[in-house]
């Protein structure tokens, strides 16, 4: 070889040093970068949140990362070659994780598991596995690439809600059973209830029933009460006045004339106005003439009418009150005052229906029924020569006798009740009681005026009593003094004195709010035919 060559040759083994060198320096980088990445993966596979294990194919392990050691609670050295079955928990897990290898390495993809594991400490977890097989050379043989979860947590979360899931279920169905027999049992007290109602409503109609029936019971009793205690507006309870309506009752349809007898203010007007009402004659009317506040020379031609010019004034004819009365009843009030000269008339009309007009010689005929009443004892106005005997026996034919209040004081209270509420009514006052006491002096009292008498208290107490209860300011004479001078005096001396006395307390004022006849509870017109009477004038 020549120098040339040689020399050539040596420059060429320069250059291939040179590149070789080169490629040596590029080789040692490369080696440096791939040494970098790998740490860093090294660093990733260790840290990873999951636990990685290769496993050769009987299942020892091979390799793991940190995670994976901390997860079977040893080191990683200590784990080399250990056969993971090893760290099952259970029998079962056992028998089936070869099985679980086997699929994997038959290539059937990623296997998935759950299986109880425990530590090297014996601490249990639960785990997830997954696995893939993984080719490697034929001396190695397929290895088996399995990530690891501590589902403990989750697993138990889990079984918690599982649980109380259960519960929630058993609680559902418990809860659904008491509502279903609350429900049923709340349709049994509905039904109860709409049955209870059912029968209330009955109970409410048939009470309806029992109180419409004791309301026409009540009306009934209120009706046998008033027939007890009251003729139509004749009040009284007494024997005395029981006796009375039922004279009342069985005379008043007949045609009879009746002869009223009782002291003034007894209600014998009252009286003669039930007899009509209660006779075949109510719907005609019931005339009534006092024959003591007629003046004397006008009740002729007031009973029996005049013709015109039958006496000077007489302008214009006039019918009589016999005849106003045909058909009906009259009512001859204070019959003891009539002039004796009218008695005559008064006899023929009663017996024959018959009599003539003032002024007229033409006989009249009436069907007039006679009723007659007189505060004067008859017999003894005969006796004196004032009243006509054969009169007084044509009147006689049913006399009924009205007894005076002080006889029958028990009649007091429910006239008192039934005077209050008239005037109540009548003055727009409201008054509900009356005291015992009130009761006891007005029970006490004589009442020389009787009812009307007591009527007038009772108005005059109700216009000044203030509030609900009865004041009565009125003063009444004791019983005993007036007793005591009864007891000497003739009954015609006795009212002669008390007119008399009446008179003079009143200054003999007649009418009005102070006058005697108010006082005495009489009728202004009686008073003046009882003054006439006895001659009574003023001073
Ligand atoms: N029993 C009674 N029940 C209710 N009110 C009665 C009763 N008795 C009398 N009165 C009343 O007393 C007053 C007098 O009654 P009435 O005029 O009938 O008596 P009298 O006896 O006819 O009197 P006189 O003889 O003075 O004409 C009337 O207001 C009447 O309503």
């Amino acid at each position: 070889m020549n120098l040339a060559k040689a020399q050539r040759l040596l420059h060429e083994l320069e250059v291939h040093q040179i590149e070789l060198e080169m490629q040596n320096a590029e080789l040692l980088s490369t080696r440096e970068e791939l040494e970098i990445t790998h740490t860093k993966y090294a660093e990733l596979f260790d840290f990873a949140p999951l636990g990685y294990f290769i496993l050769d194919q009987h299942g020892r392990i091979q390799q793991t990362n940190l995670t994976g050691a901390q997860l079977l609670g040893t080191e990683r050295s200590r784990l080399a070659e250990q056969p993971f079955c090893r760290f099952i928990e259970d029998s079962d897990g056992r028998i089936f994780f070869p099985r679980f290898l086997k699929m994997t390495l038959q290539g059937r993809g990623i296997q998935c598991c759950e299986l109880n594991l425990k530590q090297t400490d014996g601490t249990l977890f639960h785990g997830i596995l997954q696995s893939s097989a993984v080719k490697t050379s034929e001396s190695l043989g397929d290895l088996i690439l399995l990530s690891l979860i501590d589902n403990t947590d989750n697993r138990t979360l889990r079984l918690k809600l599982q649980k109380s899931r259960v519960v929630l279920e058993e609680t559902v169905l418990k809860r659904t059973a008491e509502l279903t027999e609350i429900n049923a049992r709340l349709l049994h007290e509905i039904e109860e209830h709409q049955l209870a109602q059912k029968e209330l409503t009955e109970a409410l109609s048939r009470i309806q029933q029992l109180s419409e029936r004791l309301q026409l019971e009540n009306i009934h009793l209120q009706q046998e009460v008033s027939r007890k205690y009251a003729f139509g507006e004749i009040i009284g309870q007494s024997r005395a006045m029981s006796e009375v309506f039922s004279q009342v009752e069985q005379v008043a349809p007949q045609n009879a004339t009746v002869l009223l007898l009782g002291e003034t203010g007894t209600g014998k007007g009252l009286i003669a106005h039930a007899i009509h009402q209660r006779s075949a004659r109510k719907l005609r009317p019931m005339i009534t003439v006092n024959c003591a506040a007629l003046p004397g020379n006008l009740i002729e031609s007031e009973l029996f009418g005049r013709e015109k010019g039958a006496f000077t004034g007489a302008h214009v004819q006039q019918m009589g009150r016999f005849e106003l009365a045909d058909g009906g009843t009259i009512f001859l009030d204070e019959i003891g005052e009539m002039p004796l000269e009218l008695q005559v008339k008064l006899l023929r009309v009663i017996q024959d229906g018959e009599f003539e007009r003032l002024g007229s010689p033409r006989t009249t005929k009436v069907n007039v029924r006679v009723i007659a009443a007189s505060n004067r004892n008859l017999k003894t106005e005969i006796s004196a020569g004032r009243f006509r005997e054969d009169l007084f026996y044509r009147l006689n034919v049913f006399p009924i006798n009205i007894p005076p209040l002080h006889q029958r004081s028990n009649d007091i209270p429910l006239l008192v009740e039934y005077f209050v509420g008239k005037y109540n009514k009548k003055i727009g006052k409201n008054i509900d009681t009356v005291t015992k006491d009130t009761l006891n002096i007005l029970q006490a009292y004589h009442w020389p005026g009787n009812v009307r008498e007591l009527e007038n208290v009772i108005e005059r107490a109700i216009i000044t009593s203030q509030g609900t209860v009865l004041q009565i300011l009125d003063r009444f004479d004791t019983p005993q003094e007036m007793r005591s001078e009864q007891a000497t005096k003739a009954l015609a001396d006795l009212e002669y004195d008390h007119i008399l006395h009446v008179l003079k307390k009143t200054r003999w004022r007649i009418e009005g709010e102070n006058g005697a006849a108010l006082q005495l509870g009489i009728n202004p017109s009686t008073l003046r035919a009882r003054m006439r009477k006895f001659g009574l004038r003023r001073p």
